[in-house]
């Protein structure tokens, strides 16, 4: 649900030993994968790398000074907002540029990457994913010609125009900006918080509840709000019971679901609860020490896990002393969705402190790109994009997807031991990785995911793009650890996504999450031979 936190989805049980070892020698521990046993895998169709859309960086990560190079319109997020906004913008011919995110306030496709089924999206009655809604709503934004950059932004310059956007890799200037960064989940900021995060404490219920370490245990969820009892509602599936913990002397979320929470038969609600601290043995939470807000009494609370559901800041960090913000950082709109600086408007969960809902983003990503059209053919600064040449654009950014898709279901189908084919660069399953892990004196980039997760769909095409810089160079395995559970527990992955790199049979890194391409890169690069 937020940045590297939400980055982890699905996590697998850790092994014994890899609880032993310190972090340095687990990233540095080799596995053992026996002898390959079952199909194999083999190349996939190369990839053709998308055209650079972007005025790229210079060394300095300069913006370009060239007229012709300033965009219509900059968006920043890939939540609801972003893409409605862009999918209205991209339809008015402004072909606006999507800085879509990686790790900086969520991932790439927002807050629902990290939900189950969304039931109240219109146009889907029997209900949707989340991933699947976010999926359909970028092909939509792509097929009318935006164009997506899947990385951060650090900083913008809205003092003069057009306007600097600096991403990690990107810079731009823009006539108009469309700031539709959402909000993360809050933490409590408990002393062993940095310890037990990821350990027992998760932000985010949907993304970690099936792990191992939670299912058959007491746990708990903090909070009196919606997010709190729907999470506590979630964990009932595999937990032996939940202890839904309130502040206050009543809840914040709707009757309805506290009439679900009250009534659960494998939920306990503390009211006047306080959490002072969690505890544990130092590798894994154990229990919370609670307080009674009201008499101050002390209590023990021995739990697995707990799961925060308190609420959002917004992500407003990078706006800090450019537009005017409100207290707690919610950017202060007029007109809906203007901000304190001509052309640059703000959309979606950023400023809206009462709805918040996936509804009421894109709603609001539609209003910030009518008005963001209207500023700049008033201002006559609107470059028009003929649909023809977008297609064009959008038809690239189509086949280079179908491409990765269909060398992905092509691996899958090469799974028979006699295609395996230790020149190609792409390959999928246990068998190819353990095949690889004897054979191959490449570096191998190897990415654990799952179906379900969020964001295992952003890192893909990153990877993707990573491997794509070093043909002949790097042996990359897709490993779903549905399909293939047994490999993710012997290399000792405890979430997804995760990526793992081997060396002559050792594994040097062990990266949970998603990260930059240019940060997987450095690290490859000194293996290469
Ligand atoms: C677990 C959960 C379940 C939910 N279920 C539902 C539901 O069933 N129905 C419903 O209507 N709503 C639901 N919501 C609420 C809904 O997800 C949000 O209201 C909605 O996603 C807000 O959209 P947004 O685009 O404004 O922001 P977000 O979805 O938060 O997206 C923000 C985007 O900005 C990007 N970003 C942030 N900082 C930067 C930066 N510096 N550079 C580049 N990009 C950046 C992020 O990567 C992300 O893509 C749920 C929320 C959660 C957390």
């Amino acid at each position: 649900m937020l940045g590297t936190v939400s980055a982890r989805c699905a996590p697998v049980a850790p092994l014994a030993s890899a609880r032993l070892t310190s972090r340095h020698q687990q990233a540095n521990r080799a596995i053992h994968l026996p002898a390959p046993h079952r199909a194999a895998a083999r190349r996939n169709a190369p990839q053709k790398r998308r055209a650079a859309i972007a005025v790229r960086a210079d060394a300095s990560n300069g913006a370009s000074d060239n007229e012709d190079d300033v965009q219509n319109l900059v968006i920043i997020g890939s939540g609801p907002t972003g893409y409605t906004a862009a999918i209205y913008a991209a339809r008015a011919n402004l072909r606006p540029l999507v800085f879509e995110g990686v790790n900086a306030g969520g991932v790439r496709g927002g807050q629902l990457m990290t939900t189950t089924e969304v039931e109240n999206f219109p146009g889907f009655p029997e209900g949707i994913t989340g991933p699947d809604l976010m999926d359909r709503m970028r092909a939509q934004a792509e097929r009318w010609g935006s164009q997506l950059e899947t990385e951060d932004v650090e900083s913008v310059d809205l003092s003069a125009r057009p306007f600097t956007i600096r991403g990690t890799d990107t810079t731009v200037r823009a006539h108009s900006v469309i700031i539709a960064t959402g909000a993360t989940a809050k933490k409590l900021g408990i002393p062993s918080e940095q310890q037990y995060w990821s350990a027992g404490i998760s932000a985010c219920a949907i993304c970690d509840g099936a792990s191992f370490m939670f299912k058959g245990q007491e746990l708990a969820v903090v909070g009196g709000g919606d997010t709190a009892t729907e999470e506590a509602l979630y964990l009932t599936k595999y937990a032996s019971h939940v202890h839904l913990l309130v502040r206050g002397e009543k809840m914040r979320a709707s009757k309805a679901m506290q009439d679900r929470v009250l009534r659960h038969p494998a939920v306990t609600v503390h009211f006047n609860t306080g959490i002072d601290d969690a505890y544990g043995d130092g590798k894994a939470l154990q229990g919370l020490h609670l307080v009674n807000t009201q008499t101050g009494e002390k209590s023990d609370l021995p739990v697995k896990g707990l799961f925060y559901g308190i609420g959002h800041k917004p992500n407003s960090d990078i706006l800090d002393g450019q537009v005017e913000l409100e207290e707690g950082g919610y950017v202060k709109v007029h007109d809906h969705c203007k901000t304190s600086v001509e052309g640059v408007f703000s959309a979606g969960d950023l400023h809206d402190t009462e709805w918040r809902q996936a509804v009421t983003a894109a709603g609001s990503g539609c209003m910030a790109a009518l008005s963001a059209e209207r500023f700049l053919s008033e201002r006559g600064l609107a470059k028009a994009y003929t649909q023809q040449e977008q297609a064009a654009e959008a038809t690239q950014s189509h086949s280079e997807a179908a491409a990765s898709t269909s060398a992905t279901s092509a691996a899958r189908k090469a799974s028979e031991e006699d295609d395996f084919d230790l020149e190609a660069d792409r390959h999928h399953g246990q068998f190819a990785l353990r095949k690889l892990y004897h054979a191959s004196s490449r570096p191998i980039v190897v990415l654990y995911t799952a179906p379900t997760c969020g964001p295992c769909r952003t890192l893909k095409p990153i990877m993707s793009k990573v491997v794509a810089d070093y043909p002949g160079k790097v042996h990359y395995v897709e490993i779903d650890i549905e399909e293939d559970p047994d490999i993710g527990q012997s290399a000792g992955v405890q979430g997804t996504p995760t990526v793992q790199i081997f060396k002559d049979k050792e594994r040097v890194q062990n990266l949970p999450g998603v990260k930059m391409k240019r940060e997987y890169k450095a690290l490859i690069e000194p293996l290469l031979v």
